[in-house]
This record gives C-alpha cells, sequence and structure tokens, in this order.
C-alpha cells in the first residue's frame, strides 16, 4: 500500500467505518445484529447474506458467466428472489452508496462480512473490484420444492460440490427465517427461523444434529419443500456431523462464504484482501474555509481494545512548501498543531474487534504563494514513549497538485430552469494559469437502474464570484439532476500547459453552508530546518 491508492482508500473505508464517501453509516444497517423496523423473525443480516447467494447464483462455471456482480438489481421480480428481504437490500441499503471505486457487486460482498461480523460470527476476508452487470443473469437460484438431484446440479453449475452445498446452505441457514407472506405452504402458521439463535453460530447444525429443530426447510408438513433435510442428510450427515462446533463450524463458512462472494463473471480480477490501514490519511486537499486558503486532512489513528488513548497525546502535522523561496522545506518547515479529535463510525467488522478509530482533523491556514508540495505526521503520545513518525515510508504524503482545486463551500443548489435540481460545482484555478481545457466528469451509480445514471463531462467555464481565497480564480460548471442524489461525485481535470492536473473523486452533497464543510483552522507556526 502507497498512498494515495483510491480505489483502496475508499474500499478501506468501507470495511473499517462501514461509511461511503458521503459518510453514510451503511454498515451500521446491520449493526448488532439487528432486525427491521418494524421487527421481523429475520436479521437485516440474513437479508444482506441472502441476497449475496442469490446474486452469486446465476454463475454458470461451464462458461464463466455471472456471479457476484448485482445482476440481482434486474432479477427481483423472478419466483425464485421472493422476499421483502431482497427488496429492501437492494432498494433501501445497497441502491445509493455504490461509486466510481466501489461497485453494487462490491457492496453485496461486503454486506456478508458485516452481516456474519455483526451477528458475532468469524471476519470473512474481503477483496474489492467486482464490476457490476447491466443486465439479468441467467435463471439459477434453487427453490425448496425442487429434488436433490437438480440441488446439486445447481451448485455445480455455480461451482460447488456436492459436500460444499450442504456446508454452504447450512453457513447461509444459521441466519433468519422462512416469511409465511412468501412462502405460505411451508410456515402457513407465521414465520419461523431456521434455528433458535439470531446469532451467526452453528446451533442451525446442532439442533438439526440433536433431533431439535425446527428448521422449516427440515421439518415441514408437506415433504417436498424438505430442501434442507435432502441437502444435510444427502452424504449420511457426515459433513453436518463435521460442521458441528463452533470452531469447525467458523473455519468452513469462513472459506466457502468467501468463495461464494469471490464467484465472479471470467475476466473479472479481485483486488488483494483488503487490510485495515492502522495509519490512514483519509483525505487530503487544497481547498478554502471562508475565504480561507487551507490544507485540509484528516489522520486515522488505530485504538486497540481497550487500550485508553494517551490523555497527553499531540500530533503535529507537518509539510514543506511547494513555491516560493522555502520550497521543499529548504530552511522552513510549516507545523499545524491542535486538530480537532473526533472518533471515526466504525463498521460491524471494526466494532467485532473493539477496535477505535481517533481522527484528528486538520485545517492548516495556508498561502497560494507557498502551496504545499507534501505533508507527514508526528504523533507523541506524552508518556515518555518515543514520539512516532507518519511520513508514507519515509517520502511524505504528496499533495500531487495545487493547479485546479474543488471549493465546495462557494458551491451551491439552485432549481433547474426546466426542473430538477443544478449543482452549480465550482473549483478555483490558479490565477496565473491558463487552461487551454477544463472539465467536469460528473459520476453517480445510485438508483437501481442500469449503469450509471449520470456519467457526463461538461465544460468548466470562468465566473466571477466574490471570496475565492486569494492566488485562485473560480470555474463553474452546472450539472442537472432529477433529484438530489447522495451518490453524484465529480472530477475536475484542467490542461495547463499540455499538462493535466486533476481533482478526483470529489462528494457534491455537502456544499454551500453545509454543516459538514466547517473547519477550525490549526494553529501555524514554522520551524528552521
Ligand atoms: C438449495 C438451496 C437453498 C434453498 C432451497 C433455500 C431456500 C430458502 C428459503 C425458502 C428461504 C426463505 C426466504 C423467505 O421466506 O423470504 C431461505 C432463506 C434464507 N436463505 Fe436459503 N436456500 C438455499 C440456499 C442458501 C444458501 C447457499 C444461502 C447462503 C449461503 C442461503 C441463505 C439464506 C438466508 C440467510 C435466508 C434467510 C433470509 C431472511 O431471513 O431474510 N440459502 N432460503
Amino acid at each position: 500500500y502507497q498512498w494515495p491508492s483510491p480505489q483502496y482508500d475508499a474500499l478501506e473505508q468501507f470495511v473499517v467505518e462501514g461509511t461511503d464517501h458521503i459518510g453514510l453509516d451503511i454498515g451500521g444497517v446491520t449493526r448488532h445484529c439487528t432486525h427491521r423496523n418494524p421487527p421481523t423473525a429475520s436479521t437485516v443480516a440474513a437479508e444482506w447474506v441472502r441476497l449475496a447467494y442469490h446474486d452469486m447464483a446465476t454463475h454458470n462455471v461451464d462458461d464463466g458467466t455471472g456471479g457476484l456482480d448485482a445482476s440481482i438489481f434486474f432479477e427481483l421480480d423472478r419466483a425464485e428472489n421472493v422476499g421483502q428481504g431482497n427488496v429492501e437490500t437492494v432498494t433501501l441499503d445497497f441502491s445509493v452508496s455504490a461509486n466510481k471505486y466501489v461497485s453494487r457487486a462490491d457492496l453485496i460482498a461486503l454486506g456478508v462480512s458485516w452481516a456474519v461480523a455483526s451477528c458475532g460470527g468469524p471476519i470473512i476476508p474481503f477483496k474489492g473490484g467486482r464490476v457490476d452487470a447491466s443486465e439479468a443473469g441467467r435463471l439459477g437460484v434453487p427453490e425448496p420444492q425442487q429434488t436433490l438431484q437438480s440441488h446439486t446440479e445447481s451448485f455445480r453449475q455455480q461451482g460447488f460440490s456436492p459436500t460444499e452445498m450442504i456446508s454452504l446452505v447450512a453457513c447461509g441457514h444459521t441466519l433468519g427465517a422462512v416469511r409465511t407472506a412468501d412462502f405460505p405452504d411451508i410456515v402457513p402458521n407465521g414465520d419461523t427461523t431456521f434455528d433458535t439463535t439470531d446469532a451467526y453460530d452453528h446451533a442451525v447444525v446442532s439442533e438439526y444434529i440433536a433431533g431439535t429443530t425446527a428448521n422449516p426447510l427440515v421439518v415441514v408438513q408437506d415433504q417436498t419443500f424438505a430442501s434442507d433435510l435432502r441437502i444435510f442428510s444427502s452424504d449420511g450427515n457426515v459433513t453436518m456431523n463435521s460442521m458441528n462446533s463452533a470452531q469447525a463450524f467458523k473455519d468452513t463458512c469462513t472459506t466457502l462464504l468467501q468463495k461464494m462472494v469471490n464467484t465472479v463473471p471470467n475476466g473479472v480480477v479481485l483486488t488483494d484482501t483488503i487490510e485495515p490501514l492502522p495509519v490512514k490519511v483519509s483525505s487530503a486537499e487544497i481547498t478554502q474555509v471562508g475565504s480561507q486558503l487551507i490544507l485540509d486532512v484528516l489522520l486515522r489513528l488505530t485504538q486497540a481494545p481497550n487500550v485508553p488513548i494517551p490523555p497527553n497525546r499531540s500530533v503535529k502535522l507537518f509539510w514543506c512548501d511547494a513555491r516560493g523561496q522555502f520550497t521543499n522545506c529548504n530552511g522552513r518547515t510549516n507545523v499545524a498543531s491542535l486538530p480537532v479529535v473526533e472518533t471515526a463510525v466504525v463498521s460491524p467488522i471494526t466494532e467485532a474487534q473493539g477496535i477505535t478509530l481517533p481522527t484528528y482533523q486538520f485545517a492548516a491556514p495556508i498561502d497560494a504563494a507557498a502551496s504545499v508540495s507534501k505533508f507527514w505526521f508526528q504523533v507523541d503520545e506524552g508518556d515518555g514513549s518515543p514520539v512516532q513518525t507518519y511520513d508514507n515510508g519515509g517520502q511524505g504524503y504528496p499533495i500531487q497538485q495545487d493547479q485546479v482545486i474543488y471549493l465546495p463551500s462557494i458551491s451551491s443548489f439552485s432549481l433547474g430552469s426546466s426542473g430538477g435540481i443544478n449543482y452549480n460545482l465550482v473549483v478555483g484555478v490558479r490565477t496565473e494559469s491558463n487552461p487551454t481545457s477544463a472539465t467536469l466528469h460528473a459520476f453517480d451509480k445510485g438508483g437501481v437502474g442500469s449503469g450509471p445514471l449520470t456519467d457526463i463531462t461538461v465544460d468548466l467555464t470562468p465566473v466571477t464570484i466574490s471570496g475565492v481565497a486569494s492566488g485562485y480564480k473560480a470555474y463553474t460548471a452546472t450539472v442537472n439532476r432529477p433529484n438530489i442524489s447522495t451518490s453524484l461525485t465529480a472530477d475536475f481535470h484542467v490542461v495547463i500547459d499540455g499538462v493535466t492536473y486533476t481533482a478526483d473523486f470529489k462528494q457534491t452533497l455537502n456544499i454551500g453552508d453545509s454543516p459538514a464543510l466547517s473547519r477550525t483552522l490549526s494553529t501555524v507556526t514554522t520551524i528552521p530546518s
């Protein structure tokens, strides 16, 4: 890992904090293995795990098509996908947070890791990089009234052996219920859970082996629907017996759920496992508050379980000028102290590990004539232990360019003249620069339709707006959308002397006088260097 790695950073934020690019706490929807409101017998976690299986189930190992590709977004009207749980998961939970770096399919896969962790199960390692389908896949989700032979063939096509089929069904049916609204023939008298606990545990196995199970796909009036019984007993209960301990269940399901979410169409290349970054720079840009130019940076540290944050910890931000007589810290280094200390939201995965994430927000006033080339941090725990330097492996964290900077605080919303909402997005371009091209690329993957809703490039034009920080002039472009969308992001490109400068992946929800943009300015000094 080398900063900046925008895709890794975006995926890591989902894994570790459970939030998307505007801070929406999507992982938190399943926090504490919660039920939906109004309460159902099922949990949110159950809905998310079932959805992931149903999405993956369109894989065809024979021709390499289908898999975990969010094709489920276009398959909800199929009988094999019946259920309010699938509808809620797609339309409420997973329709707004996909973006340029995180696909819908990645969210569905992550949902499994979040869900299982939120119900006390193992941590399922997560890889990103899935590609979203733009249409429905083949039919392929098994249904309870089908024969064992047909189920075995379904799982074979999905890439699972008969033994894996037994295990994977148990790994799914430890969560949730069969619902009367969906399967009145199976559970005529009300929603019935597969086992007696909400937890991600081996109760589904132990109760089956003990003969006490009320699993409605085992104990059912009409044996046609006893698909779990046929599957679980298909090898004389050998596999079920082998999974009848907490550890064995956990190990088997960790392996098989990973295999499930990593079943993707041929040609899709997944990332390495996304490991939490113990020290993370989660945003870093030159922007402005009021009309003051600032270096805006958030440092996230990791606090081990049950270890209090040292009360005397001091965190300092250092940076070098990019311009002027002190360029590259030649003679002078800038220091900002007293950041705003907060705690980041944690995902169910991080919460299960007992980790907390203190964050240190710096808003260091800077001068356009000096600008910033690179920055780094020092953390002094104030307890006599050595001061730690975090400097991106020695080279510092680079500010890649200062030619074009996003100015959300002087961007605005307005009503479109022929309807909808105008996003009037403003950037600053250095006063001395004269771009030969200046464009805004707007991208929005929100909603449930196929493809991005917005994927357009428009020209940025010079505009006179008061309040732009000295050293910069304003350029603007307007994007019209039917509604305000949380998921619209913008990339700004300017070409100056044949070189393209980019401000990448900027959120557009918090603009104007949004409280999310307010900053307490850091105290800045300089030291000789
Ligand atoms: C032959 C294979 C399978 C059959 C016939 C089957 C059948 C069913 C049925 C009928 C339901 C009730 C759904 C509802 O009432 O809305 C259900 C729920 C569920 N299934 Fe399966 N399933 C199979 C395999 C799997 C697999 C492989 C997984 C995941 C690894 C899985 C995960 C779940 C979960 C988590 C629920 C609970 C959903 C909720 O409570 O909202 N199933 N399954």
